[in-house]
């Protein structure tokens, strides 16, 4: 039986998701997936920091209501969030990083993921910060280790849409694409359509894990900067930085504006996008637009993100999909360990060699 021995960095709403599914699911992925997955070490600001090699009890971890530094209670913890000794010094074979996203910088995730590759472990994250503003960096670091930097839900969440671009649409030469891109944004707006004010609909994403740590990043367009960048570097080889991307978020449209798209058969969406022009340049843009019932994007409530592709051969592609969501984004990292699992060599081939 193949175990993976998981560090978590930051145990928030995805990690803890994770830790869950892990609870209840590592008798099915080993039957169904090959492998288990097994807690050596975990971090994070507010708990405080445990390895234990043998591994943590998934259910411990997610039902004991610690409170702050209560890691440190733990055989082998500490009342502090000490990063640096986990990602390097825990007997981790995957690092799997889900702190903050960062918009300015990256960091400390940028950082987290340096450490793991740097010591040959793998990493897998859904932090935004890492793939927009330091990929090429991490992947070169990956390959150089002979390990992987894999990382699905940075963007639309769980929803596969670069492994569906990367592998199942390759060869279709992408051109561009446009899309629903943060999950709290879409809520936002649809619970405005009903009725709801802005900030207690902002109240109400953030309850259902889907917001950003500060919402400001979903509201003011910045999350979805980051998720344009991200899709056009690695569907279009673009190498945009968020600064290239103009940004425009909801936070201005009133509950008037929404009104009156209403009355006219019309609905506000915040769209990301990014297309190469006739020059081979590409340039991405995030903005509200307000768009007719019979657009493909106008039917796309709540936390469900959806992205169009526009292909060569294909046409338009859409995929839709969750773009937001505890479990919904844990399932993004499994996905991207079943990625790694994939890539290693199987028993046989290692023993032919
Ligand atoms: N939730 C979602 O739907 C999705 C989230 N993501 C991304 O996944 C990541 C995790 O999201 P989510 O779990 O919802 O966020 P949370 O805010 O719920 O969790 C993040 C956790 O990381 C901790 N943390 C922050 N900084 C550090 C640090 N320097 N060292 C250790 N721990 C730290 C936080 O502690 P404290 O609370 O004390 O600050 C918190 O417990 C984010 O980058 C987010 O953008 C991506 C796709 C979807
Ligand atoms: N806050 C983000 C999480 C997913 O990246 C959203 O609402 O889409």
């Amino acid at each position: 039986m193949t175990v993976y021995n998981i560090a978590l960095i930051g145990f928030g709403g995805v990690n803890r998701a994770l830790a869950g599914l892990i609870a209840t699911k590592n008798p099915q992925w080993e039957r169904q997936l090959g492998f288990q997955l097994n807690i050596v070490a975990v971090s994070d600001l507010y708990l405080g920091s445990v390895i234990s090699p043998n591994g943590l009890d998934p259910r411990m971890l997610t039902e004991a209501n610690f409170t702050k530094g209560g890691f440190g209670q733990l055989s082998g913890g500490s009342s502090e969030a000490d990063n640096e000794t986990v990602i390097k010094l825990a007997p981790a074979d995957i690092v799997v990083e889900a702190t903050f996203t960062n918009p300015k910088d990256g960091e400390p995730a940028v950082s987290h993921c340096r450490w793991a590759l740097q010591a040959g472990k793998h990493v897998v994250t859904t932090n935004k910060g890492p793939v927009a503003l330091a990929a090429q960096e991490l992947k070169a670091l990956a390959k150089s280790r002979g390990v992987r930097f894999e990382y699905e839900g940075a963007v639309m969440s769980g929803t596969p849409v670069m492994r569906l671009a990367d592998k199942t649409l390759a060869g279709a030469e992408m051109k561009g694409f446009e899309g629903i891109l943060n999950g709290t944004s879409n809520f936002v707006l649809g619970r405005m359509e009903g009725g709801l004010d802005f900030s207690s609909a902002v109240k109400e994403a953030q309850a259902l894990g889907y917001a950003e740590a500060d919402p400001t990043a979903d509201v003011e367009g910045h999350d979805v900067r980051l998720k344009v960048v991200i899709l056009a570097n690695e569907l279009l080889g673009a190498n945009l930085k968020p600064e290239d991307v103009t940004c425009e978020g909801i936070s201005r449209l009133s509950p008037h504006d929404i009104e009156t798209a209403a009355k006219e058969n019309c609905r506000w969406k915040l769209i990301g996008s990014a297309a190469r022009g006739v020059d081979g340049i590409v340039v991405g843009s995030v903005a509200p637009k307000r768009l007719a019932l019979e657009h493909p994007l106008a039917g796309v409530g709540g936390a469900t993100n959806a992205v169009s592709l526009n292909t060569e051969l294909l046409g338009s592609v859409t995929i839709t999909g969750p773009g937001a969501g505890r479990v919904e984004t844990a399932y993004a990292l499994l996905s991207d360990i079943v990625a790694i699992h994939s890539a290693q060599p199987s028993k046989d081939a290692k023993e032919a060699a």
